[in-house]
């Protein structure tokens, strides 16, 4: 487990073929563009946690059946002082880092007292953003990278702040049918006030403002949502959304903004703050997207802690949304790197195993439904919502599947009826050993797996003028703990779970976390032409990436408007 979690991975920033086997699918070209902790020690220090480590980027381009591998660490200002000064000296989720270890005892106090309000990291590792025609790496602070996705380059830094009042915002934002984004964000106790935001980031910016073009600039609130305590919000790591609501889950697993505020100055990590509440309740809020205003009825469930929602929609006045649930938050404590060592199979054993449950929330609570009844009538689910005697609603959850994370849906279906989830399998520990395909409709699954392999998240990919839901392939990078097997990108046809084909590379690869897959334009450049650097051939190239005028414009962001010919020639061949 050393090899996947412990090691430093070093970056290929040059393309490096990777070896095909089998078949992959002509009309399947793009780029797959994924991030993920890389590096766990920086000189003698070394992290505490997975979720710390500095991101790598990495991408697979897929074109005319050939596969490129690169990868480069995110240039972050976190990646950039920690490398000067050979040690780590951002703090982290779960590493308090002390830049100045040889200060006096004056500057040291004054060093604390600038920490109760910190200035978060910009390590941003979790997964990559959209916006128009702009990629950014993100975490879940208030700062994201806008990258060069073909160079892999780091470019501005971004604070959502300058934007919208957030100090914390999700790394799962939703997309809809134009681009635009929707994502959430936690505002800490802003005139008095601790509130979570919901903000839209436009896919274009109107003509007559296209001077300073970056779509960040006309992000918008879309509508707030009080929290039920000043100074412990919840933690989430996503949301759900249908047709006309939006679902936000603001469960017991929660931020201690006090212990935050002196965490710095106690020595402790920011996942120390964070606390799970047994005892409280989980509330469910539905907030209509025509009226950007929660739904007056309080709707409920029993403690739990969600970091993935997989879809929601709608159907007969409910809401029906999924999402993976454990009993509690010990997830986190296993992604401990102490934990991930040789005894990694006894320490890691699951004490609360993440499931796929489905909730149906009624939209019109009847005023003359009897205290106690259940007010879903629908056929499609088991899951309840009981109905109290002070109006509140009691929802009970349907149990669809154990041992599943990380899941994607064919995003066509987001936010309406769906059948297939595709997800990692985890049955005895937090770590996947295989791929999964669920149907929720008729409760079946296929898997993918193979001895020594560790899968990633798998990305589904619609073939161009698909018609079922599940017409399209699945990608995912594997990476192995055979010394004798180099890691691959697997392509399956997502319909019958089977191999396509598979590209190996002779690299350092990383577990990663999240990603996208770019799909080229609609009329590829050839190969000959594009590796002969006469074009750049992405989709991206061809919509230039603006200059704005309120942020620094860094030198290699230019170079997505002409051909990038240092990216074109291979270098290694295994
Ligand atoms: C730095 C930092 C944070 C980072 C959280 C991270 C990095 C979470 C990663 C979660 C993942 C990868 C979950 C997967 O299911 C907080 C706690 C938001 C707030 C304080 C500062
Ligand atoms: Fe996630």
């Amino acid at each position: 487990m050393e090899i996947i979690f412990g090691r430093n991975k070093k970056e290929h920033q040059e393309p490096v073929r990777a070896r095909v086997t089998g078949k992959i699918p002509t009309w399947l070209q793009g780029t797959l563009l994924r991030n993920g902790p890389g590096m766990h020690t920086v000189g003698e220090t070394r992290y505490n946690h997975w979720f710390d480590g500095l991101a790598l980027l990495h991408s697979f381009t897929i074109r005319d059946s050939e596969v490129y591998y690169r990868s480069k660490y995110l240039r972050s200002d976190t990646y950039n002082a920690n490398i000067e000064a050979n040690r780590i000296v951002v703090s982290e989720f779960g590493t308090m880092a002390y830049p100045d270890p040889c200060k006096n005892i004056f500057s040291k106090a004054f060093s604390y007292l600038s920490h109760t309000i910190p200035d978060f990291t910009d390590n941003c590792l979790i997964n990559i953003m959209k916006c128009g025609e702009d990629f950014y790496a993100t975490t879940e602070t208030n700062y994201i990278r806008k990258i060069n996705p073909q160079s892999l380059e780091t470019l501005e830094k971004v604070d959502y702040r300058k934007y919208v009042a957030v100090n914390l915002a999700t790394s799962h934002p939703h997309y809809d049918a134009a681009g635009n984004v929707l994502n959430m964000g936690t505002s800490i106790v802003d005139k008095g006030k601790t509130k979570y935001v919901i903000f839209k980031i436009p896919a274009t910016v109107p003509e007559d403002k296209k001077k300073g073009k970056s779509c960040l600039r006309h992000t918008e609130v879309f509508c707030s949502i009080p929290s039920h305590s000043l100074l412990s919000p919840s933690y989430y790591h996503s949301f759900g959304i249908t047709e006309n609501y939006i679902v936000f889950l603001e469960q017991p697993f929660k931020l201690d903004i006090l212990k935050m505020a002196t965490a710095y100055m106690r020595g402790v990590s920011w996942a120390s703050c964070m606390t799970f509440h047994r005892e409280d309740k989980t509330h469910i809020h539905i907030i209509d997207q025509r009226t950007r205003k929660p739904i007056g009825t309080k709707y409920y469930t029993d403690p739990m802690v969600v970091f993935h929602h997989v879809n929601a929609y709608e159907e007969d006045g409910c809401i029906l949304f999924d999402v993976i649930a454990y009993k509690d938050s010990s997830l986190y404590q296993l992604f401990y790197l102490a934990n991930l060592n040789q005894d990694f199979a006894e320490n890691s054993k699951l004490t609360s195993t993440p499931t796929l449950k489905r909730f149906a929330v009624p939209l019109h609570v009847d005023k003359n439904a009897e205290v106690g009844s259940n007010l879903i009538k629908l056929v499609s689910t088991t899951a309840t919502a009981l109905k109290e005697k002070d109006g509140q609603v009691h929802c009970q959850p349907e149990l669809l599947y154990e041992g599943l994370e990380l899941p994607r849906i064919n995003y066509v279906h987001n936010g309406k009826p769906y059948r297939y989830v595709f997800a990692a399998e985890v049955q005895w520990s937090p770590i996947p050993s295989k791929i999964l395909k669920y149907d929720v409709l008729t409760k079946s699954s296929l898997t993918w797996g193979e001895e020594h392999c560790w899968p990633a998240e798998p990305l589904f990919v619609p073939r161009p003028g698909a018609k079922d839901e599940d017409d399209g392939i699945i990608l995912s990078a594997i990476v192995s703990t055979d010394p004798q097997k180099p890691p691959f990108l697997l392509i399956l046809d997502a319909q019958s779970f089977t191999e396509l084909a598979r590209a190996s590379v002779e690299v350092d690869m990383h577990l990663d976390l999240h990603g996208l897959f770019i799909p080229d334009a609609q009329e590829p450049v050839p190969a000959e032409e594009l590796w002969a650097g006469a074009h750049s051939g992405f989709s991206i190239s061809d919509t230039t990436v603006s200059a704005s005028t309120d942020e620094p414009q860094a030198g290699p962001q230019s170079q997505l408007l002409i051909p990038d010919r240092s990216g074109l020639v291979p270098t290694e061949e295994p």
